[in-house]
């Protein structure tokens, strides 16, 4: 049976990612920094006092959760919530401020903006993203058909065979997709990648998300889409202001959410 709060399977309720009581602060230089002098910048370092100039933006504020293998977890909330934040952090991207994040196996996180060669071709960056997620050569060779079939790429010609930078931000997102999704992984973090793509490549998408789920590993999904959501997980956080407001399965928080954002 499911726990009604966590969704997680009462028979092996293996924990994945644990959150406790994080926190996360930005410091920003060089914004508005009033007093421009050198000679006030000497003084700052001599004295070691934070110039004018440095300010902090508390963007996760104690939050606290404990994700479950075969989770799907979704992460909503308004714009600048904390929701890229929190998975930045999971993913090992960004040191905590208070807090402390504790992960079994290596979070991969899948961003709208992961790094990709824009100078070489679909080709060579199936390759080289392959690599980078830690797959071998011989793994990628036996999944590289696969991958371009579930992107879609070439189904309006061969693209796989040019550079990056010919592909629509949709094109390029469905190839980050693909190949992150064709590994196993432990934690997969997923920020809006499925917002991209087209509606049958979503399809696609979040059928994969259900399988990832099925071979023990835990999705976050964040999302401003309320039916990707609705469709792929079956716990939600949602976040405002950093902070976490509710956590619990999917039906409830949605509703919830949208209740607020409708008024
Ligand atoms: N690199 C950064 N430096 C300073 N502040 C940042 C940085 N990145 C994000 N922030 C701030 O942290 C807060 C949380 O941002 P974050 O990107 O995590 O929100 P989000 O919920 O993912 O937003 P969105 O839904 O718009 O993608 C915001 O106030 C934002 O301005």
């Amino acid at each position: 049976m499911a726990d009604p709060k966590t969704g997680a399977q009462a028979s092996a309720p293996v924990p994945t990612v644990i959150a406790d009581d994080v926190h996360i602060v930005y410091r920003v230089y060089g914004g508005n920094t009033g007093r421009g002098s050198a000679t006030a910048a000497l003084n700052r370092i001599i004295k070691r006092t934070p110039g004018a100039g440095v300010r902090e933006v508390h963007a996760v504020r104690g939050v606290s959760f404990t994700a479950y293998r075969g989770q799907a977890i979704g992460l909503i909330g308004s714009n600048g919530s904390g929701k890229s934040t929190l998975l930045k952090a999971v993913a090992g991207l960004l040191p905590t401020e208070r807090g402390k994040i504790y992960t079994d196996g290596q979070p991969s996180l899948l961003g709208v903006n992961a790094a990709m060669m824009n100078d070489l071709t679909g080709e060579k960056n199936v390759m080289l993203g392959g690599l980078a997620m830690g797959m071998s050569r011989e793994q990628i060779r036996e999944r590289y058909q696969g991958i371009v079939d579930f992107s879609g790429i070439n189904e309006k010609g061969d693209f796989i065979t040019l550079p990056m930078r010919t592909y629509s931000s949709g094109m390029a997102a469905r190839l980050r997709f693909s190949i992150a999704a064709a590994k196993d992984h432990d934690v997969l973090m997923i920020d809006e990648a499925l917002a991209t793509g087209d509606r049958s490549f979503q399809k696609r998408s979040e059928a994969r998300i259900r399988e990832l789920r099925k071979e023990a590993g835990t999705v976050f999904l964040v999302s401003h889409n309320n039916r990707s959501i609705r469709d792929t997980c079956d716990r939600v956080l949602w976040l405002e202001r950093g902070e976490l407001l509710m956590d619990g399965p999917t039906d409830e928080v949605v509703r919830a959410y949208e209740k607020e954002t409708a008024r």
